[in-house]
Order: C-alpha cells, then sequence, then structure tokens
C-alpha cells in the first residue's frame, strides 16, 4: 500500500491513509492506522475547477431562476451584488458581453492568476466563440462540458504534469451510446476552437470519462428555500481515489468562500472521518446524499459510475420492496425524524462502537447512521462529521454539516449523549 499524504497536516498526518487494490473497486484508500471520528484525513487542492454555469445565458435572465448568484471566475467564490460598493474586474480581452454572460473576477490577483492560467487568451477566444454558437445546439449540460473540455484542453497546455494526472484518473471512455453521442458532438466543436494539436476524438471522449467518473461538485451557498444547485466542478487527484458505499465512513467538506489563510486554496476539499474507523478499514465516502432511496441510488451509480453497489446497505434494502423503502426513509406519516427515531429504538441495543459496519443483521441497520450522522435541517440532507479532535481530553468539541456548515455543539446533541 503506498500511503498519502494528508496535506496540510504536517509529516504526522502523512500516513492515515494509503492507496490499495480492492478487487472489484480498482484502487482504494484504506486506513494506514486506527482513524478518529473527526480526523482530517485528507486536503486536496484541484488541478482543474471550472464553472458548472452555462456561458451563454440569452434574456431574460428570470428564465435560469436557478442561478442565483454570480462568481468569481477564478477563486469561485460569491461576487458582491452590482448595486455593492465593491469594483469586480472584467476580462480585458473579452468581448463587451451582455451583463449575465461577462466573465468576472473579484480582485486584481484572481485577475492576474486566471488571465496567466485558467482564462488564458486561447480559452478567453474559445469561450467568445462558443458563446456565439446557435443556442438550440448547445443545452445546459452540453455547454458545461464544452467549458470542462477548454478547461481540459487548456490545462494540456499550460500544465502537461497536471494534465497528465488528469489522465491517469479512474475512466477509459465512456460505453453508453448517449455518452459517445455526446464526445463525438462536443469534439467536433472543440476542433473549430483551434484546439491544441494533440486533440483527438479519442482524448475528447476519454477526457469526458474522466470528469464523469471523478469531479467534485462545488454547491452554491445552502439555503434552506430553494434547491442548492452546482457553482463549479473540480478534478481532485487525490480524493479521486475514495470509492462509494452508501453509509459512508468519511464526507468531505469545503469552504469556498470562508476566507482562508491562503487565498489559493479557497477551492481545497477536506475529507474528516465521520467515525471512528479500525485500521484496514477502507475509506469511503459516499457519491451523493445518504438519504436517496435504493433504486435511485442503484441507478445513479450504474448510469454514472457505471458499477453495481454491493455495500452492506444496499444488500439489506435489495430485499426492501419500494413502499418499505420510502417508509423506511421517510417514515409513515413522511417525517424523516420520526422513522429515524423509531428505527434508532429498534437497533441501537446491539450498536455501541458508532461504526455502522459494527451493526448486526437488522432490518435497518443505518438508523443509527441516520439519527447520528445527518444533518436534520430543512430541505439539507448533509452528513455530519465530529469537527477535528483537539489533542485535549475531549475527544469532539462538536459536529458539523457538509452542506448547510451548522455546527451543533456537544451539549446540543442528543442532550447531551457521546456520539462517537
Ligand atoms: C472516483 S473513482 C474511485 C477510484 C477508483 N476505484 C480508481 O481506481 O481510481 C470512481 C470509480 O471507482 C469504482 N468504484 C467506486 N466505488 C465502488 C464500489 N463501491 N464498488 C465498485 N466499484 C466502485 C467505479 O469504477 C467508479 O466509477
Amino acid at each position: 500500500m503506498s500511503s498519502i499524504a494528508a496535506g496540510g497536516g504536517g509529516a504526522a498526518a502523512a500516513a492515515l491513509i494509503g492507496v490499495s487494490e480492492i478487487e472489484g473497486k480498482g484502487r482504494a484508500l484504506v486506513a494506514s492506522q486506527p482513524l478518529r471520528a473527526g480526523e482530517i484525513l485528507l486536503r486536496d487542492s484541484p488541478i482543474l475547477v471550472y464553472s458548472a454555469l452555462p456561458f451563454m445565458i440569452p434574456p431574460p435572465l428570470e428564465q435560469y431562476h436557478h442561478i442565483s448568484y454570480c462568481y468569481c471566475a477564478n477563486c469561485f467564490r460569491v461576487l458582491p451584488p452590482p448595486s455593492s460598493s465593491t469594483t469586480l474586474l472584467s476580462c480585458p480581452t473579452c468581448p463587451d458581453n451582455q451583463a449575465q454572460n461577462q466573465v468576472l473576477f473579484c480582485s486584481p490577483r484572481c485577475q492576474t492568476t486566471a488571465l496567466a492560467s485558467s482564462h488564458s487568451p486561447w480559452v478567453c477566444q474559445a469561450l467568445t466563440r462558443l458563446r456565439a454558437c446557435p443556442s438550440p445546439l448547445l443545452q445546459h449540460d452540453r455547454q458545461v462540458q464544452a467549458r470542462y473540455l477548454v478547461a481540459a484542453y487548456n490545462l494540456s497546455v499550460i500544465s502537461p504534469p497536471a494534465f497528465r494526472t488528469l489522465l491517469s484518473l479512474q475512466g477509459e471512455c465512456l460505453s453508453a451510446a448517449a455518452d459517445n453521442d455526446a464526445a463525438i458532438f462536443l469534439h467536433s466543436l472543440i476542433s473549430s476552437l483551434s484546439p491544441p494539436p494533440h486533440s483527438s476524438l479519442e482524448l475528447t471522449a476519454a477526457l469526458l470519462a474522466k470528469d464523469k467518473l471523478n469531479a467534485f461538485g462545488l454547491m452554491e451557498p445552502f439555503a434552506e428555500d430553494r434547491e442548492r444547485s452546482v457553482r463549479a466542478y473540480g478534478i481532485y487527484p487525490r480524493a479521486s481515489f475514495f470509492n462509494h458505499d452508501c453509509l459512508p465512513n468519511a464526507c468531505r467538506f469545503d469552504y469556498v468562500d470562508a476566507d482562508h489563510p491562503d487565498a489559493d486554496h479557497n477551492t481545497d476539499i477536506i475529507v474528516r472521518a465521520i467515525h471512528d474507523v479500525p485500521q484496514g478499514r477502507e475509506i469511503c465516502l459516499s457519491y451523493f446524499p445518504v438519504n436517496l432511496k435504493y433504486s435511485d441510488r442503484q441507478r445513479r451509480l450504474r448510469e454514472d459510475y457505471g458499477f453495481i453497489c454491493e455495500c452492506d446497505r444496499c444488500k439489506v434494502e435489495a430485499n426492501w420492496s419500494d413502499n418499505d423503502e420510502e417508509e423506511e426513509i421517510m417514515g409513515s406519516n413522511g417525517d424523516l425524524n420520526e422513522a429515524m427515531d423509531e428505527d434508532f429504538d429498534k437497533n441501537t441495543d446491539d450498536y455501541d462502537s458508532g461504526d455502522p459496519a459494527a451493526t448486526g443483521d437488522s432490518d435497518f441497520p443505518h438508523a443509527y447512521f441516520f439519527l447520528t450522522y445527518m444533518c436534520n435541517r430543512n430541505n439539507c440532507w448533509g452528513t455530519l462529521a465530529p469537527l477535528p479532535p483537539s489533542s485535549g481530553a475531549t475527544p469532539f468539541s462538536g459536529m458539523e454539516c457538509n452542506v448547510c456548515g451548522n455546527v451543533k455543539h456537544f451539549d446540543e446533541l442528543m442532550g447531551g449523549d457521546v456520539l462517537v
């Protein structure tokens, strides 16, 4: 097993997890030593970040009601509203587009960085030409894929080592006919933009596969009253080794809008252990919110990631009827908390380690997980992980949600019961 540095945690954190091969799953990250709840297992910086917004937003803007914010085209922080006194900078070479399509930067530093890297003259030119395409040709998801391909081909020129890392990630070629059609269409589009000479249909198809299997979404700020969409996608070379489990033992956090001591690292992601994990156990994330029902999880994993999930939770839920499934997750009256409370009472007797893998053969081994590690804030469905353990006697001081960012302090939790 080759160890993987946690990053930012110093030498002591270097050997917490390592890469191993697991039959049927490929590369996997495995605990190199016993891990404590909340421990930072990995801090990873993206080799590529690209906007999840279409590059062509025809007026009226209200049509795009899901776009609630504008972001800096370099750091992806939320930009202040036009009415604020902050001066935003634009790209000096992009033609004077309609306001909603403008490439904007939050600071001279972001502008300078982007113009020398992610918004190079070729990217600027390519996006300008793409914006001129007839809009029916380019639906929203094709626009985002085209953005990614422009960013990836640009990476091949500005940082060949990072491009080689991108190519080393899982995903050879996509097998579904629809993916193939998309690759052919998008490659013909990219070919019209004077791409680097090494571009080819095979490379475009492989790049799309890397993106599909490995991109992490950086979400827009959380709000209880509306669905949240993705602001940008990032490719994180080390975090890409995490496999999926429907009851994960780790979850990832990002703090895109927070003040960061190193301004260039606000798009880093941090992966923390949800509960104690023994040495040798695989560390998995959930590739989507844990509240999805069995059939939806299986469909997404098959269609988007090309595998059939055989995790402990799926083995149990495979025997449920669709009605059982809805009821177990949402409660007989549609209330998640009630469902969790009932099942928690049924299942906690034989559950003492905080590790769902230690649960016996009950019908609903994950009730404890939902009750303990799922955020109950309206419309959130985030996962809670303990704050990183301090060196003091208290093992952890609170639980943080990886979606809404809410932190529940120790004394608010379960009336003060120790959870991990
Ligand atoms: C982000 S990559 C994870 C790392 C990957 N195993 C590798 O070798 O680089 C996602 C891919 O890993 C595999 N994978 C992830 N979780 C899995 C699981 N629970 N069972 C089987 N394969 C899995 C699938 O091929 C999936 O498309």
